[in-house]
């Protein structure tokens, strides 16, 4: 199932510009504005160096372009953004002579009332029939074993009651995140059962054409107590760049799906998901989740 949202993460940004000397002007941006990109490439300290024509400006129209603020890059001592955007170091990184990037992750618990989660696990019992095996969309020849599950990509009829808090959630996880607004095109989610010996092995979610705007993965783990599986963690992997590739790390974090909680992480960072061990192979006992995407706006860069 797939959602389509107007933008629930801010659309526009406000902004306090912190000048040399103490001045400091307060202004609103668009998310996805040229002028806040660059802003906050100069913080960063990855704008163009300068050219032999001098300082770079910035000239910014204020009062319907009655008025406009100039000042040198060199005089930009830093911006104050509401909600919060918070600027990956990536260059001190490379400063430190390390290409390991830990993989930042928010797991919240008990996410749903005990009465949602209930219906949701209701809900997915009366729906057994409809589930079919993911292995024929994921699996290849070259890959056959990739993944076992099955799967409900329709689930109307539930959709709203999680829905409702996660889009609350969102702005908070992606500060948490250390991620940076985006305006937000849709929101995927599949709700799906891992049973005996099911899994799901390395990976990442953003990796092809058709995927390659999926910022954001979340999972929502959801069972019958007493818990009626083992095994079926989520593991995490850090991000290692090589000649501009990345690739998992050998370092990684490993989740343990709690009942009603829901993890969050980068859609670009490897994850895979280790055997369960459902000892009566009942369908009613399997680890289920509602899991997918928050993908951003095709035309918007960071
Ligand atoms: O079930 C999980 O914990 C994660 C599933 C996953 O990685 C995916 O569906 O892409
Ligand atoms: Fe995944």
């Amino acid at each position: 199932m797939e959602f389509y949202l107007e933008a629930i993460a801010t659309p526009e940004v406000k902004v306090n510009i912190l000048l040399n000397g103490g001045h400091n002007y307060t202004i609103w941006l668009k998310t996805n504005s040229p002028l806040l990109q660059s802003l906050l490439a100069v913080i960063r300290g990855d704008s163009q160096p300068q050219t032999n024509s001098g300082a770079q400006w910035f000239h910014i129209p204020l009062e319907n372009g009655h008025s406009a603020l100039s000042f040198p890059q060199s005089s930009l001592v830093g911006v104050v953004t509401e909600p919060p955007l918070l600027l990956e170091n990536i260059a001190s990184n490379d400063l430190q002579g390390t290409n390991i990037f830990p993989t930042p992750l928010v797991q919240i618990d008990n996410f749903l009332t005990e009465e949602e989660k209930l219906k949701l696990i209701s809900y997915s019992l009366e729906k057994e029939s409809a589930f079919v095996d993911t292995a024929s969309r994921t699996n290849t020849s070259y890959h056959p074993d990739h993944r076992k599950s099955s799967v409900l990509y329709q689930f109307p009829e539930i959709s709203e009651i999680f829905l409702r808090r996660f889009r609350k959630a969102i702005p908070f996880v992606l500060s948490k995140l250390g991620m940076g607004l985006f305006p937000i095109s849709r929101i995927e989610a599949q709700l799906t059962a891992h049973n005996d010996n099911n899994y799901f092995r390395l990976h990442k979610d953003n990796g092809t054409p058709e995927t390659a705007t999926r910022e954001l993965t979340y999972s929502y783990y959801f069972y019958r107590e007493p818990k009626p599986f083992y095994g079926g963690e989520l593991l995490v992997y850090d991000r290692k760049i090589l000649n501009s590739c990345d690739y998992p790390s050998d370092s990684f974090q490993t989740i343990e799906p709690r009942n009603n909680s829901i993890v969050f992480f980068p859609s670009q960072c490897y994850h895979e998901v280790l055997p369960v061990t459902c000892v009566d192979k009942a369908f009613a006992n399997s680890r289920f989740t509602i899991n997918g995407w928050v993908r951003r706006e095709e035309n918007f860069k960071f």
